[in-house]
């Protein structure tokens, strides 16, 4: 076969979004019996690989040349688009690389790359971490965010901040919610277009529950550099317990940190039929939890300016104290009440107060001078501030988040790999978390890295004369078996977390990478049951095993 050659093909199936595999009728390759034609993997982590570090700079001509080295390596192994990774870098460093970084990501380049993947934006993995979870980044160059936004504009450089207008940029950081400042910044970034991952961490339930709140909607490499789940502290983990985002699309809200277990006084509900707009909802000691005017037959039922009708309905006590309820309404974001011991100031209930019209202070015990001040203010206060007011007993917006996870069997084991991936599957997003030492010619035995050594050994590195895992050097398609082993499902469901979930993850024009239709980019991949088979790049075949 020929790269100019296109001829239609009746016994290739595709993968489409679900992981089934579709039988086609036509479509720009060859025909060939039991293949099975994929969108091309989208890594969202590529520290280096072939030789080079991305973290590294020395001069620009340099940094070029290895980056089109990776670019060129990358595309043979099926991984078409990535995301170059930073690894906690001092900030001269992150100053001299990532403007090249967008410029080797503007779309100019990228379309003129024949036969290279194409770099994505960037991924910058630290320096906000926690200094306990820095598993190989250097603690000497891990910082925190005293100063909120600025921290990290001074760090990362003002040009960091600069939306170009390339559709398929992607600008993504990873962070740990239990780094001083981090918190409060996480909604400014995701305002900013930002993608923000949760890692490196030793996050506590309610600071990773904080942490998605706020915007974050990833975890970064699962299981590693974390800690391990504990069933009554679940932590980053336990994230993949939230419960699923309904068929309807509305994200069911979840219960915040459950601390109040057998302590929790019986939560009651008072039903009275609204008469107008939800007036506060007042917590007394008295009355621990009391819902007013927002739960009758009808529901919440408010109607401002003619805009909009909420019917809250169907408002339940769990037995764990929570009060559930949803407005059916996907375009009204809004509920959630939650109960038990008594936080001071505690939100009770939560409207999308914008739509509804409704004045600051609804659903507010008004009663305490600190709410009374917020209360004159003219907007509804924005969720960070809600979240900080109660003490991680209040629920909120909580949206289960993607994951990437290494499974390499190194770094986490099979068994785990499998149960991460069972908890949910549409979240699971395969990394290589590939490292510079990623590069099949290389001997076993130790290298030199920055200022430390890596040692390169049974299909794994370390930093030399430790057990530290150094990221890994495990190529995607070899991710993909393993998941499909591993977990127990078909080749054609692995692959999906390697090509259509990422995709998701990362949003806007990417996700255009991973059809293949009219106006998606014409990159794919031919597996059989051994592996990647195949790459195709911009209707170009780069390589064929037919
Ligand atoms: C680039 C990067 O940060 N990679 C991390 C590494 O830092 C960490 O040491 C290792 C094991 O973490 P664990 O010992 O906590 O499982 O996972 C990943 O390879």
């Amino acid at each position: 076969m020929t790269s100019e050659r296109y001829i239609q093909l009746t016994s290739i199936r595709l993968i489409v979004p679900s992981g089934e595999l579709s039988p086609l009728t036509s479509l720009y390759i060859d025909t060939t019996t039991g293949l099975i034609c994929s969108p091309p993997s989208i890594s969202s982590v590529i520290n280096g690989a072939f030789g080079i570090d991305l973290s590294e700079f020395t001069d620009e001509k340099t940094y070029v040349d290895g980056f089109k080295k990776i670019c060129e390596g990358l595309c043979k192994i099926g991984v078409t688009g990535f995301l170059p990774t930073i690894i906690s870098q001092t900030k001269e460093n992150y100053h001299s690389i990532i403007p090249l970084l967008r410029t080797l990501s503007s779309s100019t380049l990228i379309n003129s790359l024949d036969r290279q993947s194409r770099s994505l934006g960037y991924h910058l993995e630290g320096p906000f971490i926690h200094p306990k979870k820095s598993g190989c980044h250097p603690t000497s160059n891990l910082i925190t965010a005293p100063e909120g936004l600025q921290s990290l504009v001074e760090t990362y450089g003002e040009d960091s901040f600069v939306r170009g207008n390339e559709d398929a940029f992607v600008e993504m950081i990873t962070v740990a919610p239990d780094v001083e400042g981090i918190l409060e910044v996480i909604p400014q970034l995701v305002e900013r277009g930002w993608k923000v991952s949760l890692g490196h961490t030793n996050a506590s339930t309610e600071q990773a529950l904080r942490g998605v709140a706020n915007g974050a909607t990833l975890l970064t490499h699962l299981f590693n550099a974390m800690p391990p789940m504990h069933h009554r502290e679940p932590g980053l983990i336990g994230l993949l317990g939230l419960p699923p985002t309904s068929s309807s699309g509305q994200t069911v809200r979840p219960c915040m940190a459950q601390r109040v277990y057998a302590v929790a006084p019986t939560p009651k509900i008072r039903s009275k039929a609204p008469t107008r707009v939800p007036s506060p909802v007042l917590e007394t000691e008295q009355n621990p939890l009391q819902v007013d005017t927002c739960c009758s037959d009808n529901g919440i039922k408010t109607s401002v300016g003619g805009k909009m009708e909420c019917k809250a309905k169907d408002l339940s006590v769990n037995t764990d104290g929570c009060v559930n309820g949803g407005c059916q309404d996907e375009t009204c974001d809004y509920v959630y009440i939650h109960s038990g011991k008594k936080p001071k100031n505690h939100l009770k209930l939560s409207l999308k107060l914008d739509d509804l019209g409704v004045q600051a202070n609804a659903g507010r015990d008004t009663s305490s001078p600190e709410n009374s001040e917020s209360a004159r203010s003219d907007g509804p206060p924005p969720l960070v501030q809600v979240l900080e007011r109660g003490d991680g007993q209040d629920g909120s917006i909580v949206k289960r988040p993607y994951f990437s996870i290494i499974a390499d069997g190194i770094h986490v084991h099979p068994q785990a790999v499998s149960m991460a991936y069972n908890a949910h599957p549409d979240g699971c997003i395969l990394v290589s978390d590939a490292m510079h030492m990623l590069d099949p010619s290389l001997p076993d035995g130790i290298h030199p890295w920055r200022e430390q050594y890596i040692e390169k050994r049974n299909g794994g590195i370390t930093l030399a004369g430790t057990d530290t895992l150094a990221g890994s050097i495990l190529p995607l398609p070899q991710a993909v078996l393993n998941l499909s082993k591993f977990s127990g499902i078909p080749l054609s469901k692995a692959v999906v977390c390697a090509t259509h979930t990422p995709a998701k993850a990362l949003g806007g024009e990417v996700e255009n990478m991973v059809g293949l239709s009219v106006g998606c980019w014409a990159d794919l991949c031919i597996w059989n049951g051994e592996g990647l088979k195949g790459v195709w790049k911009g209707g170009k075949e780069v390589w064929y095993e037919g």
